[in-house]
């Protein structure tokens, strides 16, 4: 890949996780001996390819002082009321290091394997075109209630992943303009896709998974020590 094309990275760790009701935020539960945030920092510190790593947490997290890096890229900064507003201010507080592109991922998503993003950075940096890491969905897709229900045709659905991955002054600007008139925005696409930007989808793991639900922490528990014992026999 062309070496002078600089990308630096957003990891939104700025929510309370209220879905895993474990009255702290999830990032900072342990999974084999680590923080998930630890995991996924793991996970994006094995990219060279990253020049800055901004971790965007609470302004009054208490956990993140306490945890020990020794990757100088990392940066921390403050975050906002939704992801979105987290996300941008990562875009402002990596102003100075004046990025191409920039890779966001989420802290809850510790199982991400480095060779999906290097896959999602080679593909969208050789089309110059921004995507995201996305999996096909696999199950019957109903919309509506018990009422009335109906089955959504699913050749064309995909589940958004992250990292999603976009020229910095593009989706700084998109994210700007769609939050000042009040769009809501639940990934970097949509923004992008309001903006009217095209967005290429990089098929990624389905284990990529998001850890929201106490079911989705114990599934990661088992994945983590999964890719741990693989890493340890590589
Ligand atoms: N204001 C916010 C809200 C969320 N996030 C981050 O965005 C990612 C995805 O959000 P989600 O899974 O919804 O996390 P929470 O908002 O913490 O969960 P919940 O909605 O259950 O409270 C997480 O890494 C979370 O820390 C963030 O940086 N800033
Ligand atoms: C960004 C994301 O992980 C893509 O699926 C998702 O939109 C985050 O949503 P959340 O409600 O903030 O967890």
């Amino acid at each position: 890949m062309n070496q002078t094309i600089k990308i630096a990275a957003i990891v939104p760790a700025a929510g309370v996780g209220s879905r895993m009701q474990v009255g702290y935020p999830k990032q900072y539960l342990k999974v084999v001996g680590k923080t998930i945030l630890e995991h996924t920092l793991d996970k994006l510190g094995e990219l060279s390819e990253l020049c800055k790593i901004a971790v965007v947490v609470s302004e009054d997290d208490e956990y993140f002082s306490t945890l020990r890096f020794s990757d100088q890229r990392i940066l921390r900064v403050g975050g906002g009321k939704e992801r979105a507003d987290s996300v941008l201010n990562g875009l402002y507080a990596l102003a100075e290091t004046q990025p191409d592109w920039v890779l966001v991922h989420d802290a809850a998503r510790p199982l991400v394997l480095a060779s999906d993003i290097r896959s999602l950075i080679n593909e969208c940096v050789f089309y110059n075109e921004g995507g995201i890491l996305a999996a096909k969905v696999k199950d019957t897709i109903k919309r509506g209630d018990t009422h009335s229900l109906e089955t959504v045709p699913r050749e064309h659905l995909w589940q958004a992943l992250t990292p999603q991955f976009f020229p910095y002054e593009k989706l700084k600007s998109a994210l700007e303009q769609a939050l000042s008139k009040g769009i809501s925005i639940t990934d970097e696409a949509s923004a992008m896709e309001w903006a009217q930007q095209s967005v290429k989808l990089i098929p990624g793991r389905s284990d990529n998974i998001k850890i929201t639900t106490p079911e989705d922490y114990d599934l990661a528990c088992f994945l983590l020590a999964k890719q741990r014992e693989s890493k340890s026999n590589d």
